[in-house]
């Protein structure tokens, strides 16, 4: 790890038209995966938001490094309906299609996303952030939909294919903080 952090939140108060979350301080360092842990409601999503712009900072400070790219992939994602976009297509929006993707996600890019399943579709969003060029993905609840042999293919990907990513991950599952997170920092409203 470099001894600046790619990202720095000091005493961050966040929310909407109000405060919802904070004072939060933690450091996300180059090449750590960092666990978001609270209970539902706490602001974790929100905490991700102000990072990426899409939430409000009421007081503190937060700092990204100069010329950082981010990926976020969000608890919800929204999927284009009726559309004859592919799985290709999407990636290569992202820059994802740069990589090549495990065999779990490559079987989905022929067809298109909007016959994908939820889970299906879910992988594959998380493809966009994990295979883009962005040196910060923040996944939030990327475990959401997926079968438990998804999730082990999902882990894998972190621990082994993308190796020295630095990820914000935020997840209710426990095990799967623990199967991936070199550390984990508490949020509280
Ligand atoms: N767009 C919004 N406008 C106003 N309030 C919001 C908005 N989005 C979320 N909130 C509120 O902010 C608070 C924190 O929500 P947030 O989604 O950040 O929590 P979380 O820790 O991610 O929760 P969960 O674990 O349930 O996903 C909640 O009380 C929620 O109702």
């Amino acid at each position: 790890m470099s001894a600046e952090p790619l990202l720095r939140c000091q005493g961050v108060v966040a929310g909407y038209e109000h405060p919802v979350v904070g004072p939060a301080t933690f450091e996300l360092f180059r090449g750590e995966v960092l666990g978001l842990l609270g209970s539902n409601g706490a602001g974790k999503s929100t905490l991700i938001k102000a990072i990426t712009g899409h939430a409000r900072i009421f007081q503190g400070r937060l700092d990204i490094a100069p010329g950082i790219e981010l990926a976020h992939h969000r608890q919800q994602p929204v999927r284009p309906a009726e559309c004859p976009l592919s799985g290709y297509d999407l990636v290569t929006l992202t820059g994802a299609s740069r990589r090549a993707p495990p065999a779990e996600i490559s079987r989905l890019l022929e067809g298109r996303v909007d016959q994908l399943s939820g889970g299906q579709f879910q992988i594959l969003q998380i493809w966009a952030c994990l295979g883009s060029a962005a040196e910060v993905v923040l996944l939030d609840e990327p475990t959401n939909n997926l079968d438990p042999a998804t999730v082990e293919a999902l882990v894998k990907l972190i621990r082994q294919d993308q190796a020295g990513r630095t990820l914000l991950v935020v997840s209710h599952e426990a095990s799967f903080i623990d199967a991936v997170c070199s550390r984990v920092v508490s949020v509280s409203a």
